[in-house]
């Protein structure tokens, strides 16, 4: 990144729009405000983490005030630490956690219930009798997604029957629906736009993705008053502009999109049959398909990809609840370790004739499984293992899910060249060059690592970037994607296998159901 000087950032023309482009990046356990200057380099960064709450087993929530909180603080943060006035942003690209769900009073614009997060499980019951009533085909058919917890629409639906009055007056036209982003949007135009874009509609399960509009079947399946839903949008185009007391003067809001579709921006994946996939808290893969919306006998997420000029594009997507959070669970609940790095230190050092499995189901497992019940598991324990193998079993997980879903994928896909492609990474976990060389043994698939590892903001601001003509068009913004580290699969396919072939026998030892 380039050194944050100040006359990098400015450019003295008249004082008005000088090409910065704020990102702010909504995320799971953090919020993050990032300022690109024209040439897409990164000058500033603020954020800051907000509390987690966990009501009930099952149940994940986060205060919207956290989120709008944080919000404001770290985007006026980092415009402060770059010293550069408002009056010099081009826009603003926002980028979200997917599927939280918020509803809100449109008359005082507050929350009515905390948001549910996407982690949270207290509607799987609810996805169970509508499964038993027959509805999977139609959800499947319509929204792409599977009817589970961890889209937006019985959480939605949930809200509304567990407020009092809440039904009553959605009804009537006084809430509003929206996932974080189109709260956030909410706000800060001061209720004058209640809009989100087409990549976050996706995941809400009301969506209709080949029509490319809300679903009123799916909406009465489900009973969400179509009244309370946002207007769906491009994710590069016009979302209003801030209120002027919010960041000094009104900036228009010109690109949005869910975190893994900004992710799959951020990392140029256009071309169909390209793959990226994310590791933080969670891992999520997406193959882009380009404008075919192609149907999963795997288990896997139809979504869309991005709508650029009313057009979509759509991506296969492969969901895993826990990566990262293995990592954090050795830190904060066994106290393993003190800081993430020092897994691939542990795992480096693990006895290699010991074949112990960790299977991370600790809110269930997501893609292919999707087995909401099943909860965490090791197997291969014996009197000699220790830290360094439960590390390696760590990262171990995370390299089997994403063959998961990558085997998934190419059962999937057989458009050009999906065998011969390599999967560009980003998110906090790709720091592990053990994990990566990993994974590229596990996949027998080359991994790419960019030089810039915030593919999620520079994805979201690239969107304002282009809807704004800051920046370039996205055959030219893919020319400039960077490699940093190349990992060549290494392993012989003989060993890989037997590996492969324990993690898939701890798996089908872990779920519920066969
Ligand atoms: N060197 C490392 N080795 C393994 N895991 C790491 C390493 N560095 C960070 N992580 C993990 O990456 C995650 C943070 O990634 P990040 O992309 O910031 O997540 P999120 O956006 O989901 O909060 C944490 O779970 C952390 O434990
Ligand atoms: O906020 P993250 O990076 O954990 O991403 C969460 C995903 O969008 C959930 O679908």
């Amino acid at each position: 990144m380039p050194a944050n000087r100040k006359d990098d950032v400015v450019r003295k023309d008249d004082g008005a729009r000088e090409g910065l482009i704020l990102a702010l990046d909504q995320g799971t356990t953090s919020t993050r405000a990032m300022l690109f200057n024209h040439d897409m380099q990164v000058v500033a960064t603020d954020q800051q983490e907000f509390p987690q709450h966990f009501p009930a087993s099952g149940h994940v929530e986060h205060d919207a005030e956290d989120l709008w909180r944080t919000s404001v603080e770290t985007m006026r943060g980092a415009l402060a630490k770059a010293g550069v006035e408002a009056a010099a942003l081009a826009g603003i690209g926002i980028t979200n956690q997917r599927e939280t769900t918020v509803v809100w009073d449109r008359e005082t614009g507050r929350a009515i219930h905390p948001a549910i997060v996407w982690q949270d499980r207290r509607t799987a019951r609810i996805c169970g009798d509508l499964k038993r009533d027959g509805h999977e085909q139609l959800v499947r058919d319509r929204s792409g997604l599977l009817l589970d917890p961890y889209f937006s629409a019985t959480k939605a639906s949930w809200i509304l029957d567990t407020v009092p009055g809440a039904r009553a007056a959605a009804e009537a036209g006084k809430l509003a629906f929206g996932t974080v982003d189109a709260f956030l949007i909410w706000r800060m135009t001061g209720g004058r736009v209640h809009a989100t874009d087409a990549t976050n509609a996706s995941r809400t399960m009301l969506y209709d993705i080949h029509r490319g509009a809300w679903c009123p079947d799916l909406c009465k399946v489900f009973g969400v008053p179509m009244g309370m839903l946002p207007e769906v949008r491009d994710s590069a185009g016009d979302f209003g502009e801030t209120l002027p007391d919010l960041l000094g003067v009104p900036v228009p809001i010109r690109g949005v999109a869910g975190d893994q579709q900004a992710a799959t921006t951020g990392q140029a994946c256009f071309r169909p049959g390209m793959v990226k996939a994310t590791y933080g808290t969670g891992c999520f893969a997406l193959l882009v398909t380009g404008n075919q919306s192609v149907r999963s006998r795997n288990r896997l997420l139809t979504t869309v990809a991005l709508q650029l000029n009313g057009r979509r594009s759509y991506a296969l997507e492969g969901s895993i609840f826990v990566a990262g959070a293995a990592v954090q669970w050795l830190r904060d609940g066994l106290g393993l370790i003190e800081n993430s790095a020092q897994t691939e230190v542990l795992a480096a050092e693990a006895d290699p004739a010991q074949s112990v499995y960790l299977v991370p189901a600790f809110t269930g497992l997501g893609a292919p499984h999707w087995d909401a019940d099943a909860r965490g598991a090791m197997f291969g324990l014996t009197r000699a293992t220790g830290p360094r193998e439960i590390a390696r079993a760590v990262l171990d997980s995370v390299a089997y899910q994403t063959r998961d879903l990558v085997e998934a994928m190419r059962g999937d896909w057989e458009g050009d060249g999906f065998s011969e492609t390599v999967l560009r990474v980003d998110g906090g976990m790709v720091a592990s060059d053990w994990l990566m060389q990993r994974l590229a043994d596990m996949l027998a698939t080359p991994v790419d690592r960019p030089k810039l590892r915030e593919t999620t903001a520079m994805g979201a601001a690239y969107l304002a970037g282009l809807a704004t003509g800051v920046y370039p068009d996205p055959e030219v913004f893919a020319e400039g994607w960077a490699l940093d580290r190349r990992f060549e699969p290494g392993m012989a396919e003989a060993e890989r296998e037997r590996l492969y072939g324990g993690w898939q026998d701890a798996v089908r030892r872990t779920l519920t159901r066969s």
